[in-house]
């Protein structure tokens, strides 16, 4: 897939597709290009005057639902009118994240932030989205990893981070459990026998809402750090190639992981990137599963 680029997306007229978190940054990206090739593509967004404004500049197919990934009651919302009004849809991109900079925060659920919507409501979603994902031709999801997920651990006896907690490591592991779910939901798609098959990317270091802009607010450290980011980070348009590669390229098998080529994955062309031991651990992918289905109330597979 190295060199990949946008002119490799298929035609996808006649295709449905989800993208979380569509209103900006890699989602934004991700639906334009989607809306571009012909994908009929519903922006799911927490701020729907936001997603609206996206609307407009993604242009052509698009429809704006409103999606609170920190909020279960929300995420079933959505979906129930979403299945009803699309019964077959071909794509989902688990786009949508959250970093936070200061103290713990949780979910109108009561889960640790990071955790509970970059994670857990994505669970929830693809799961009370499957049955419609399972009656498409070429279905496929996809999941957002970072490369924050290689340093990161997961401690099943305090999945909410109770203990200690920092934001930085709470991303982190945040992004973990996201990449164990995503290559877990592939096994389990597999022996299923389910057309459907679940695919991972990340952007390496992109400026987006998330990173350096962050900074910019910080007085004169955080503006010295955002000049510093500009040097190792990646402009949008190409930070969004790996995940619009996983969503479209016809040459994913379910399980592939893409990311940026570079020194330190951090910017470069689209290639295959490479899971931490703890992401492709089978056994931590079943223990993942069964907490995630016992918190959020949405079992399946
Ligand atoms: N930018 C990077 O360098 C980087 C690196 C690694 C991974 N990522 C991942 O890429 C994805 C996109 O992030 P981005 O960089 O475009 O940042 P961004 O802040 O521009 O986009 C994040 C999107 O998620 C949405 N969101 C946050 N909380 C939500 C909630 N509760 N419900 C619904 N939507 C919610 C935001 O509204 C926003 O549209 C995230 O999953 C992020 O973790 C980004």
């Amino acid at each position: 897939m190295t060199g990949w680029t946008t002119d490799r997306i298929p035609d996808q007229h006649g295709r449905i597709a989800v993208v979380t978190g569509a209103n900006s940054g890699l989602g934004l990206v991700t639906a334009t290009e989607l809306a571009r090739h012909g994908a009929h593509v519903v922006l799911a967004v927490r701020n729907t005057a936001a997603g609206q404004e996206a609307a407009r500049r993604v242009g052509g197919d698009v429809e704006v639902r409103e999606l609170d990934l920190a909020r279960l009651d929300s995420v079933r919302a959505f979906a129930a009118k979403l299945a009803a009004d699309h019964p077959v849809i071909d794509l989902l991109v688990n786009n949508a994240g959250v970093v936070l900079l200061g103290p713990r925060r949780t979910t109108a659920d009561g889960f640790e932030l990071h955790l509970g919507t970059n994670m857990l409501g994505h669970f929830a979603l693809t799961g009370l989205l499957l049955g419609n994902l399972a009656a498409a031709a070429q279905p496929r999801v996809v999941s957002l990893s970072s490369i924050t997920h290689k340093n990161a651990h997961l401690d099943f006896d305090d999945l909410m981070f109770e203990r200690d907690y920092r934001a930085a490591p709470a991303y982190g592991r945040s992004k973990l459990a996201t990449t164990i779910f995503a290559v877990e939901l592939d096994r389990r798609l597999r022996a299923a026998g389910s057309p459907i098959i679940s695919t991972l990317a990340h952007p390496g270091i992109t400026r987006t809402n998330l990173t350096p802009r962050a900074w910019e607010h910080r007085g004169r450290f955080g503006q010295a750090i955002a000049r510093l980011g500009l040097l190792v980070t990646q402009p949008v348009e190409r930070g969004a190639l790996p995940q619009l590669c996983a969503a479209t390229d016809p040459g994913v098998r379910g399980g592939q992981f893409f990311g940026p080529s570079g020194r330190w994955e951090m910017r470069g062309p689209v290639t295959e990137a490479r899971l931490s031991r703890e992401a492709a651990d089978p056994a931590a992918g079943r223990r993942l599963w069964a907490a995630a289905g016992e918190l959020t109330g949405v079992s399946y597979l």
